[in-house]
């Protein structure tokens, strides 16, 4: 929707242009930056230009990222055909959008991308913001409130690592093992914890729109912080229920690795969010996951003649590859 993109790809193939009925893979050119026409300069130049039509594939062993900045015009700006490009013989052939129509799809776009952080001081938006953040790996853009969340994230990370051991080491008792079972089920020492950053910006219709859409999280659980603005739902017995903000406490999913590995005694939990009208709601999930060599399947101690095991074991990437894109696991 932008005027121009601006992008750097890893070297992971993934882009594909269409032309002319078929989809091209662009090439990686290492230090080359990819620009797209996009769909404001179709307009201003009443079609001369054409928008890009495209699209990302996704790799079987190797992650891809992308850096893509859009240049926009600010929301309340009028875009429509140049006037000195329009006369009788080549009428507009586009509207000129007014500022509610610009803003409508403006926020449309922001749930699309429900992983981006917008950062009004700095205009650069994130599409993928992630940090690992016990092996310190920050993406930086030139935005130095990142630099900030560096620090407060790292102090976060540590103080989350008991609050995760006494959590695990509960399920473990729960299920009736020895206290440390379930975490070195899931990796020991080498758990990931991820960290995401949702940002909901105001929707005009919140009704028609959704944050994130109905799931169950990958992980094994989810400890997640959210501001004050309510959006998280979880699904019990056929229907949608709020989860109440209350001041300063931590939000825990169960996630399908804990379902997996208590052979289905504990139920990973299905949610989704909902969007606002007025107020922006941000959330801070940090995902302990599996490493994604690690194999996780249900503990041989909870399985017997009378309770086979009712998941596979497998790698935790090939996990996350059969439910990102919808294969049977
Ligand atoms: O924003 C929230 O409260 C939940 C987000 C969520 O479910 C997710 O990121 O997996
Ligand atoms: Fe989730």
């Amino acid at each position: 929707m932008s005027s121009i993109t601006i992008l750097v790809p890893n070297e992971v193939q993934g882009l594909q242009v269409f032309k002319d009925g078929d989809w091209y893979d662009v090439a990686y050119i290492p230090n080359a930056l990819i620009i797209h026409i996009g769909d404001q300069i179709e307009i201003l130049s009443n079609g001369k230009y054409k928008s890009v039509h495209h699209r990302t594939t996704v790799n079987k062993e190797k992650t891809r990222m992308s850096w893509p900045v859009f240049l926009e015009p600010p929301p309340e700006f009028e875009v429509g055909p140049i006037p000195k490009l329009v006369n009788k013989d080549d009428p507009p052939k586009y509207k000129t959008k007014n500022k509610l129509t610009a803003q409508k799809l403006r926020l449309l776009y922001s749930h699309f991308q429900n992983t981006s952080v917008y950062n009004a001081k700095c205009k650069v938006n994130l599409t993928y913001f992630t940090s690992s953040l016990l092996s310190n790996t920050f993406f930086f853009s030139k935005c130095t409130i990142l630099h900030v969340y560096r620090d407060t994230n790292e102090e976060y990370a540590q103080s989350l690592i008991g609050v995760a051991n006494k959590l695990l080491g509960l399920l473990s008792k729960g299920l009736g093992l020895e206290e440390d079972e379930v975490k070195q089920a899931l990796g020991g020492e080498d758990l990931v914890y991820m960290l995401k950053i949702n940002y909901y910006p105001p929707c005009p219709c919140p009704e028609l729109a959704l944050g994130v859409a109905p799931h169950t999280d990958m992980s094994s659980i989810t400890i997640l912080v959210p501001n004050e603005v309510q959006g998280l739902q979880v699904f019990k017995d056929g229907d949608w229920y709020d989860v109440a903000y209350i001041p300063n406490a931590l939000i825990i999913h169960i996630g399908d690795q804990i379902e997996i590995l208590s052979n289905g005694k504990y139920k990973s939990v299905y949610h989704r969010t909902t969007v606002n009208k007025e107020k922006t709601r941000m959330s801070w999930p940090v995902f302990l996951e599996p490493p994604p060599e690690f194999e996780v399947g249900p503990i041989p101690k909870l399985v017997n003649k009378d309770d086979p095991p009712k998941y596979k074991t497998k790698k935790y990437k090939d996990y996350v590859y059969c439910k990102l894109n919808k294969l049977p696991q």
